[in-house]
């Protein structure tokens, strides 16, 4: 399995690392349009393979496509982070110009690729990758939801004073301060619903914080997150090269499912060699399907400034 990672930054560097340590691909290519910037950190990163034990051969790029030929998987980290006080969306202006590119040239080069988009507005950006690219919609996965899910299930364990391997729950919607819908109805531990050990108001709580989750980082780091980011596209590429079938929330395009059609939004998939092999349609109740609804308006907002 041939891994592409564009993006040598904190993100991107964090999600090669991740796939090494897990060492189920056999090849990770980083691309960067800085000078020796991919070539640098792909070294860094090949001199602790004896230290972590794994045998994945990271090599790095600057911006050569020929070296990312025929990668099964690509991931786009390319772009500029937020600053504090920003928002994701305010990064479509650099981010989308830089994500249309990137992505035409790896399909160019790697015609059977599936493509993992990050960059921000990481929902809008997997509209545009599908775009510019012109794969089939079940090879192109926007990454945010495995992320908040993460965060979802730290705030929760947090909440309940328990270790996050004792927490379940998932985060669906748009990857925004505004948009994310993190299901506390559904979410348990070790099976019980939580809505039996916390009161509405904690639950509250645990919602917004995990809403603001890539914000409160932002502001304490003076950039985004990379390490939870890179451990989260991680999970997605492991799913993918190992065949898993694992369920994660993921921007998919939708045609009619949840009653959305014609843009990219976070819901249940299923994820395996194919890519996306199913879409997942729970049942929502009116209050979520209303959130979903407007989390939908705000990506589709978002998109009108492509
Ligand atoms: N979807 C998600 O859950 C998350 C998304 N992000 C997003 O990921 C992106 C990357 O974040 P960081 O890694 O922290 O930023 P960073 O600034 O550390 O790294 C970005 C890298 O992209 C490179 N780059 C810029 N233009 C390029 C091009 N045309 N071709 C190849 N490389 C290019 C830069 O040289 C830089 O090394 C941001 O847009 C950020 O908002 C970050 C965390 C989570
Ligand atoms: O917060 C950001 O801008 C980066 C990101 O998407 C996250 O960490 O969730």
């Amino acid at each position: 399995m041939k891994i592409t990672v564009v993006g040598a930054g904190a993100v991107g560097a964090s999600c090669a690392e991740y796939i090494a340590i897990k060492n189920f691909a056999s090849e990770v290519v980083v691309l960067d349009i800085k000078e020796g910037y991919a070539e640098g950190k792909a070294m860094d990163l090949m001199q602790t393979a004896s230290l972590n034990g794994f045998d994945t051969k990271i090599t790095g790029s600057t911006n050569d496509y020929s070296k990312t030929a025929n990668s099964d998987v690509a991931v786009i980290t390319s772009g500029v982070p937020r600053k504090p006080g920003m928002t994701r969306e305010e990064l479509i202006g650099i981010n989308a110009g830089i994500v249309k590119e990137v992505s035409s040239n790896l399909v160019k080069h790697s015609p059977d690729v599936t493509l993992i988009v990050v960059s921000n507005p990481m929902d809008t950006m997997t509209y545009l990758a599908h775009q510019s690219s012109g794969l089939p919609k079940h090879k192109i996965i926007g990454m945010g939801g495995a992320l908040d899910s993460a965060r979802f299930k730290y705030r929760l364990a947090e909440a309940l004073e328990c270790p996050a391997s004792d927490v379940d729950g998932m985060v669906i919607g748009g990857h925004s301060d505004t948009g994310m819908l993190p299901l506390t109805r559904l979410a348990t531990r070790n099976s019980v619903r939580v809505t039996e050990f916390l009161p509405e108001d904690r639950l509250e709580q645990v919602k917004e914080d995990t809403k603001v989750g890539g914000a409160t980082l932002t502001k304490l780091l003076g950039t985004s997150a990379w390490y939870a980011p890179g451990a989260a596209v991680s999970s997605i590429v492991q799913a993918i090269a190992c065949d898993q079938k694992k369920m994660f929330p993921c921007s998919t395009l939708l045609d009619g499912e949840y009653g959305l059609k014609d843009l990219c939004i976070g819901v249940p998939v299923i994820i395996g060699k194919n890519g996306i092999e199913v879409v997942v349609e729970i049942d929502l109740n009116d209050a979520e399907k209303a959130k979903l609804h407007e989390s939908a308006e705000g990506v589709k907002k978002t998109n009108g400034l492509l």
